[in-house]
Order: C-alpha cells, then sequence, then structure tokens
C-alpha cells in the first residue's frame, strides 16, 4: 500500500474562529510614590485582554493590522501608573479599559484583571516605619521537633515572610568581568520572602521555652533589622537578621536563612517622554537571587541530627 492510500480522502470540512481575546498576562507592577520621606507602595499584578470582530483577521488571516501588540498593553500599564498614578485596582482597570477601547476604537470589549498585594509598614519599637513594608499576614510559621535517642531537638521557623523596603539599600563593588551588565546601585528596592528556621539549645528544651513568646520576639527583631539596616547587600541584611535573633534570645542556638532576592526593576519610561525617578518597577519573579546562610552563637554544639531530612535551605 502506498502511504497516500492511508490519507483520508479530501473534505469539504469548514472551521471558524470561535470566541477569543489576547493581551499580556500578570503584569507585575510596584508603584512607590516617593514625594516625601514616607514612601507609600502599591502592588498589581494586571492581565489584560482585548477582543473585538475586528481581530478575527489576525487568527485567520496572520493580518497583525488591528492587534495592539501586548508588549504595548504592558507598557501602557506601567505607564499609566507614573502618568495617573495607581489608587484602587478598579479604578485603574477602569482607566485602562476606557484607553484601550477608546484610543483603538475597533476593540468590542475588554476583560482587565488585577491582584493587589497588600503591604503593611513594619513596626519599629512602636512606630510605622517610613519605607520598609511587610506583606499582610507575616508569613507561614513552621515548626519541627527531631526525636534522637534520647537527644530532642525543636526547630521554630518561619516561611513566605515578604518584605520590601523602598530605599535604604544598595549594590556595588562587585568584581566586573567581560560577563557583567549589572548597574552599581546607591538606591534600590530590596525585598525578600525570608524562610528562615532556627535552633533552640537543647538545655532551653529541657528547661522550657514560651514557644509563642519567642516566636513572635524572633519575627518583630528581624523586621525591625529588615526595616533599620541600611543594607549594602541582602548577604549582610540575612547576617544581621539572624545576629539580632540570637542576641535578643539566649533560647536559639543558630538561625538558618534562605531569601530569594526578589529583583524589581525600574521600568523605562524614556521611549513614552517620562521620567521614572524610582517610582514604577517591574517585579520579576525569575529568575531570582537566592542568599542563603547559617548564623550561629558562638559556643553552642552542632547538632546535626536536628537538621536531618530538614532542608539546609531551601
Ligand atoms: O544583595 C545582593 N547580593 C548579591 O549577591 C547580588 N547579586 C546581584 O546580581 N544582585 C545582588 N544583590
Amino acid at each position: 500500500m502506498e502511504i497516500t492510500d492511508a490519507l483520508p480522502a479530501p473534505t469539504t470540512t469548514s472551521v471558524r474562529l470561535g470566541a477569543n481575546q489576547y493581551g499580556k498576562a500578570e503584569v507585575r507592577l510596584v508603584r512607590v510614590t516617593r514625594d516625601s520621606d514616607r514612601h507609600e507602595i502599591e502592588d498589581l499584578t494586571v492581565t489584560t485582554q482585548l477582543r473585538g470582530v475586528a481581530l478575527a483577521d489576525s487568527y485567520t488571516e496572520g493580518d497583525n493590522g488591528k492587534v495592539v501588540a501586548t508588549d504595548t498593553q504592558k507598557n501602557t500599564v506601567y505607564a499609566f501608573a507614573k502618568e495617573h498614578g495607581v489608587g484602587t485596582p478598579e479604578e485603574f482597570l477602569l482607566r485602562l479599559g476606557r484607553h484601550f477601547t477608546t484610543a483603538f476604537d475597533w476593540y468590542d470589549g475588554a476583560t482587565l484583571s488585577a491582584e493587589q498585594h497588600s503591604w503593611e509598614r513594619i513596626a519599629v519599637d512602636g512606630r510605622e516605619h517610613d519605607h520598609s513594608f511587610v506583606r499582610a499576614g507575616r508569613g507561614t510559621r513552621t515548626a519541627v521537633v527531631q526525636v534522637d535517642g534520647e537527644d530532642v531537638h525543636v526547630l521554630a521557623g518561619v516561611t513566605d515572610l515578604t518584605v520590601l523596603k523602598s530605599t535604604g539599600s544598595e549594590f556595588h563593588g562587585f568584581p566586573r568581568d567581560g560577563y557583567t551588565t549589572l548597574a552599581e546601585t546607591d538606591d534600590r528596592i530590596l525585598a525578600t520572602s525570608v524562610t528562615a528556621r532556627w535552633r533552640y539549645t537543647p538545655e532551653a528544651v529541657a528547661a522550657g521555652i514560651d514557644y509563642d513568646a519567642v516566636y513572635a520576639g524572633v519575627l518583630d527583631r528581624m523586621l525591625a533589622t529588615f526595616a533599620d539596616l541600611h543594607s549594602l547587600a541582602l548577604q549582610q541584611t540575612l547576617f544581621a537578621m539572624g545576629r539580632t535573633a540570637i542576641e535578643a534570645f539566649p533560647e536559639i542556638a543558630e538561625v538558618r536563612f534562605s531569601m530569594p532576592n526578589k529583583h524589581h526593576f525600574l521600568v523605562d519610561l524614556a521611549p513614552f517622554g517620562l521620567e521614572n525617578p524610582g517610582e514604577v518597577f517591574f517585579a520579576a519573579d525569575r529568575p531570582y537571587g537566592l542568599i542563603s546562610g547559617t548564623v550561629v552563637r558562638d559556643g553552642v554544639a552542632d547538632a546535626p541530627a536536628a537538621w536531618a531530612s530538614v532542608p539546609a535551605f531551601v
């Protein structure tokens, strides 16, 4: 049998384009308002979806004459954040929706959606910090108990403790080679999602620990240190956060951290005739720097059994 015999006979099947829409999904927008030393941050994930019968040709013929590029839609989100501010997600989306459907009158409709990521100011000594924030919810508390023969180890911790400071962070002085493009900076956003686990000393475990109180105290001190330390690198912030926990609580033997460096890139608004002096950022989700480290109280014995099967660093 020849191969051609196996092909179906030609038919008169016809197809048509059904419902469709297109746009940019999950535009990560962070807007810093820095009119005074007390910064405000607004953080949205925005999705634009545009529709119109006139768009059919783009699907059926490859005719892009009426296709406002999804890249343009993304730029519009950032430029509008600069030009008009953000405000409520509803009003921000209304502005975008009106723009797309009036500036390009062939669009019959649009679906604009947003998730708002809520931040609270970090409180330091009862005072709300001007430019350091923690995601509402303050992370998830974790605990591990290891029984190893007669020994009992207790690890406490937190994960997804997402923090951001809109200034008070620099990064420079790093080696440059032929592959280095990163610009040195003396003012950047520093943001991370802290995973920390701390081990209590066996003596403290035996004597009894007010686990709730230490957990709350460790979080308060770590957050205050994140807020107050003028950071030269996330590595430096990590060490200082571990140090403050160990200094404040004699029950703690060591702290292990994993901290993704959640990069925020300044959006280049110059092509749209707009300046961007540290106000509108693209919050990238990957790749991210991953900074891990352990801070250890001098003089305490190592306890490898405490960490068995617990990832040292995530
Ligand atoms: O705080 C930082 N530490 C790094 O090691 C690093 N590397 C990088 O590209 N940016 C940063 N930021």
